[in-house]
């Protein structure tokens, strides 16, 4: 019996979801290449196990002023044990890549730490870590592919078993796309228990199933607020709009110090909430329940079954940023799949391939693209809802630093803010969606 193919460990830590975005993209090409992939959190990670390892690419970002993701801190505090010794990883082939932005003075601190740990441990490196920048024409995409094809290649060269038809040979997309990682149920209203949830069971039961993962321990609200103040603080024709608003709790008091700061989660423009299931030819009335798809032994997972029921519409608007956020460089090439006009399919593939990279920076993140406006620009496209929620970027609360104190305002917060609004280079206004919600609301109604 031959060997069996080598297996591929991602390891990532993101705060913001590059780095996951990085890592799935890593694990994906390797398995189009025929090497099996897993990706993992560091925090899902038993640290313990890594000598057992053969490679481990690392995937993560830095963030604050040279700090680490929240899901890195605990697997870098066993990393940093003394007694692990030199040739703890001596077994181990690792690469690092690291998401950064070299406007900050700790330019990609994490990445550079980990990358010396790791050897200082007795892991042999791959290929010398890479460096995605922000600040690069086309983001950290343009270091990332570039290096991935030095991985592919090098890894080939350690051991042909990684990608036994050679390390070019690719799947093409137009033969196979990837199965979606969530499945979606669709329930019969009259089966639903019909009392009705408070507000934070549905956030709570919304933001539970959503593949966000980067809120998924705070899915169920601290606290609900009442604004009771909206005032504009600079003068009339000013080019800014900085407000001052008062919020009053109305659940329970938070207790809060000063230099705090409270997330906010926004709410999103309702008409376009319609105009997005119009697009996608949702039914907006549906009960659903959302989970991870079949589990290995092809079962469904039975957790999912127990998750209670949530409409379609209510589920979009709390977890899916389907009016601010820009999508990732994979929802167009999954768009691509599903086109059935040649010329859109054409474009988005085009999108999707290296050569089309810093093109589709300048179309999307460059000009902030919305999932809705994107989808309108490909009317071809039409993307089953299980690939929708996987892709269309998590709704994400927004934190602000709290301008009051509790002695002076008990029971209240204020917040001092910017109305976020800027030009594209193909100048068009964009608005941020926090900011200029809170800005719409009017104390009066509650
Ligand atoms: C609040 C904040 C702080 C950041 N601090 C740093 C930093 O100190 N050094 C750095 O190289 N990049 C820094 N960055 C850039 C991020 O590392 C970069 O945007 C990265 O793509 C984020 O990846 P993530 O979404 O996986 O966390 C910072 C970004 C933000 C939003």
């Amino acid at each position: 019996m031959g060997e069996k193919p080598r297996k591929l460990l991602v390891l990532y830590a993101s705060q913001t979801g590059n780095a996951l975005d990085a890592a799935e993209r890593i694990g994906r090409e390797a398995e189009r290449r025929g090497c099996s992939a897993s990706i993992v959190s560091t925090d899902e990670f038993d640290s313990s196990s890594l000598p057992h390892e053969e490679a481990v690419v690392f995937v993560v970002s830095t963030t604050g002023q040279g700090d680490s993701p929240d899901s890195f801190k605990a697997f870098w505090r066993f990393l940093l044990q003394r007694n692990l010794g030199n040739c703890w990883l001596q077994r181990v082939r690792y690469a690092v890549f690291g998401l950064g932005d070299s406007g900050y003075q700790k330019y990609n601190f994490v990445a550079k730490k980990l990358d010396k740990r790791l050897s200082d441990l007795g892991a042999t490196t791959i290929i010398e870590k890479g460096l995605g920048d922000d600040q690069h024409p086309s983001g950290y995409e343009g270091t990332l592919d570039p290096w991935m094809l030095s991985l592919w290649s090098t890894l080939y060269q350690i051991n042909p078993k990684y990608f036994p038809k050679g390390p070019d040979v690719k799947i093409s997309q137009d033969e196979v796309i990837d199965q979606p990682k969530y499945r979606i149920l669709y329930h019969k209203r009259e089966k639903l228990d019909p009392n009705l949830l408070a507000e934070s069971d549905i956030i709570q039961r919304a933001r539970g199933m959503s593949p966000g993962k980067l809120f998924k321990e705070k899915s169920k609200p601290d606290c609900f607020l009442k604004m009771t103040r909206n005032e504009v603080l600079t003068k009339a024709g000013s080019t800014k709009d900085v407000r001052h608003f008062e919020f009053q709790f109305v659940s329970s008091t938070i207790e809060y110090e000063v230099g705090d700061v409270v997330e906010l989660l926004p709410s999103q423009n309702s008409s376009s909430i319609d105009a997005f299931i119009e697009r996608c030819d949702l039914d907006p009335e549906s009960f659903i329940t959302v989970g991870p798809r079949e589990t290995e032994n092809n079962g469904v997972n039975e957790e999912m079954i127990t998750e209670l029921p949530i409409k379609l519409k209510t589920f979009i608007e709390l977890t899916m940023d389907v009016t601010s956020a820009s999508p990732r460089r994979y929802f167009f090439e999954v768009m691509s799949f599903y086109a059935t006009a040649e010329h859109e399919k054409e474009r988005l593939l085009y999108f999707a391939s290296p050569e089309g990279r810093d093109d589709l920076y300048n179309y999307n993140q460059k000009e902030r693209r919305s999932i809705l406006e994107v989808l309108e620009d490909f009317p071809s496209v039409q993307i089953p809802f299980e690939w929708l929620v996987q892709l269309v970027p998590p709704l994400k609360a927004r934190a602000f630093s709290i301008s009051s104190s509790l002695l002076a305002h008990p029971a209240q917060v204020h917040l001092t803010v910017s109305i976020v609004s800027w030009i594209t280079p193909y100048k068009r206004t964009r608005k941020g969606l926090c900011s200029s919600w809170l800005a719409s609301l009017t104390p009066e109604q509650g």
